[in-house]
């Protein structure tokens, strides 16, 4: 039953007189209620008796007493306001009414809201287009057209120099003399130098490319224009080469400046040139680099992590015509921006920020300064007063192998197996010539290793001698041979495949790419390149098999003779789960001065 208040008496009567509501007992005493106090009802009188209206004084002043109780102004107009009419809606007819008028609403307000947001969208995607024209009647002040590149100066914004970019001098010192000549363009070019119009920053990913091309910007002091080569591939033909144009005419304004491309692969790609589009926005690139001259003040930086893909158009003298290498930093590079990073963090007496340079390598700047704030975060939520070696430890592991597995529930064998098979491994390593030293054995499980052995190499290697390259097979054994030789041959477990796989990759490579193998010669044959001669490749794979298995057949000669030493560093490891080099150290070194004195005895 619904309930509804209406204080206008003519509407109750139309309703009811259209028979929209029901007409039952309760209904019709509130229809005649509504009649009395609008005074309808005396000319329904007067109809139903044929204009007879003798009775009516009388029968009205029933009517009255009925609907309103006893007042006589009850009848009088422009009294409803005071006395509101409640119409009760019963289930049926009229409840029906009442859900056909809210659904009409509700589909009303369905397509109102529809058609806005299609509305929005339509008006959203012209206008990113780059401008059709005030015919068109749509704004063409887009977040891509001149008016808001001028409204960016970043110049302010972007208080980048090369103070904080790190670890790559030389690509610096080769961006130094842009630097130079955006500051006072007329000066340079006075002297008669001559600048390209168009550099290419290529490297990995995360080496601080965008970093740099910013600081040059922020050196001299001029605006940065920064886009993305994605932001130039749309759906319709023609999006990409208007954002270029307009791109370009923004920067015109703001000379000197710089225009940054970042990903310029994604227009400029020699895979990409069946699409029209793509193939229309590097046209229009093209356009627009020969269409200024080289002294105009703009200099054009694009970033790309696949030079080698790129259209040679693109790299065609006058356009992007030099390269500046930014490779991942060597260990002083990582030290100098971790020490970037860390400056302004207050650190714990136990940080080594060379130590941890040493232990990253392959990272590279984005991964360190991640390092340095998960550690930071990892600090904040342990509520140390600062940044501890243990914590910026937990951060390198965590970027190298994933999230620490604690909840991770192992049985004591898997735990025990564990324990043996990384000690395998630090064994080895301990006690084999050209093997990296030991900075870190774990059995807490991570990402999807169950435990792991860290080596730091002493310095960044440029070139690897056989006997370390002997060495790292060794050490990839050691977990194996561990297992096998403590609990059986048939208790070996699937935690050596990743081993395995590196041990196969590391002979391949030494057999087929650095003529390592007597037998095979040497050959460089890189995997999937030219294929080998079926005799060749016999050779290579039985020869891969040798080292593999004459590595096997070391490590089991050497694991037998430090048996000792495998127990009881498998021992620490299960009490501490985690030992430190110095540690591992306490632990095999009296083993291996008690080896040197027998051998003394024996000699
Ligand atoms: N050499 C470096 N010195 C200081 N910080 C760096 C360096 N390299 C990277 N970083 C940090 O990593 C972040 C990401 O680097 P940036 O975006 O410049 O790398 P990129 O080479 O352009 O990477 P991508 O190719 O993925 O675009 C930077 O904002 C900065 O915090
Ligand atoms: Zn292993």
């Amino acid at each position: 039953m619904v309930l509804v208040l209406l204080s206008c008496p003519e509407a109750t009567i139309k309703r009811f007189e259209q028979r929209i509501h029901s007409t039952d007992a309760q209904c019709v005493a509130e229809y005649i209620r509504a009649l009395v106090l609008t005074n309808a009802i005396s000319d329904y009188l007067i109809d139903e008796y044929n204009g007879k209206s003798a009775t009516l004084p009388a029968l009205l002043e029933e009517l009255k007493k009925r609907a309103g109780g006893l007042d006589e102004n009850l009848a009088t107009p422009g009294m409803t306001d005071k006395y509101p009419l409640h119409v009760v809606m019963v289930e049926g007819r009229g409840s029906r009414f009442l859900k056909e008028l809210v659904s009409t609403c509700l589909l009303m307000i369905f397509f109102s809201v529809m058609w806005m947001a299609f509305a929005a969208f339509l008006r959203k995607y012209v206008s990113n287009m780059g401008g059709m024209g005030p015919s068109a009647g749509i704004s063409t002040s887009t977040a891509y057209s001149p008016k808001e590149y001028s409204k960016e100066t970043p110049a302010e914004k972007n208080s980048k120099t090369f103070k904080d970019v790190k670890g790559c001098d030389e690509a610096k010192e080769e961006l130094e003399e842009i630097v130079e000549y955006l500051k006072d363009p007329a000066k340079f070019t006075r002297l008669g130098g001559k600048l390209p119009k168009g550099i290419l920053l290529t490297g990995p990913p995360g080496t601080g490319k965008t970093l740099l091309a910013k600081a040059v910007a922020g050196e001299a002091g001029v605006p940065f224009f920064y886009r993305a080569g994605s932001e130039f591939e749309e759906m319709f033909v023609g999006v990409g080469a208007r954002r270029v144009r307009a791109l370009f005419q923004a920067a015109k304004k703001k000379a000197p400046c710089i225009v940054f491309i970042d990903e310029i692969d994604a227009v400029g790609s020699t895979r990409k040139q069946w699409e029209g589009h793509t193939k229309k926005t590097l046209h229009q690139l093209l356009v627009e680099m020969d269409g200024f001259e080289a002294n105009e003040g703009i200099i054009v930086i694009a970033a790309t992590n696949l030079p080698e893909i790129l259209d040679p158009a693109l790299t065609r003298p006058g356009r992007f015509d030099r390269h500046v290498v930014v490779t991942n930093p060597d260990v002083r590079g990582r030290q100098e921006i971790l020490e970037l990073y860390l400056h302004n963090k207050p650190l714990a007496e136990d940080v080594d920020v060379k130590l941890l340079a040493r232990g990253t390598p392959g990272f590279n700047g984005a991964d360190l300064a991640n390092l340095v704030n998960m550690a930071a975060l990892k600090a904040a939520v342990e509520g140390t007063d600062n940044i501890s070696n243990s914590q910026l430890e937990f951060a390198k592991d965590k970027i190298i192998m994933g999230t620490e597995r604690k909840s991770f529930v192992q049985s004591e064998e898997s735990r025990k197996l564990t324990a043996y098979h990384e000690s395998g491994h630090a064994v080895v390593a301990f006690n084999t010539i050209g093997a990296h030293p030991i900075h870190k054995a774990t059995i807490t499980p991570r990402g999807s290793a169950l435990g792991m052995v860290s080596q730091i190499p002493e310095k960044d290697e440029t070139s690897v001698s056989k006997i370390q390259m002997l060495a790292r097979l060794d050490v990839a054994m050691g977990g194996r041979v561990a297992e096998e030789l403590i609990f059986g041959a048939e208790q070996v477990t699937t935690g050596a495949r990743s081993d395995l796989q590196h041990a196969t990759a590391l002979a391949r490579h030494m057999v087929s790419e650095c003529g390592m193998s007597e037998d095979v010669g040497p050959i460089f044959i890189a995997v999937g390149e030219q294929r080998p001669s079926q005799d060749i490749q016999r050779k290579i794979d039985a020869e891969v098999v040798r080292l593999l298995k004459e590595a096997y057949e070391r490590v089991k000669a050497l694991l037998k003779k430090h048996e000792a030493a495998l127990h009881a560093l498998a021992n620490a490891l299960l009490e501490h789960e985690t030992l430190t080099s110095k540690q591992i150290h306490q632990i095999l070194s009296p083993f291996q001065q008690a080896d040197e004195t027998t051998a003394e005895a024996a000699g």
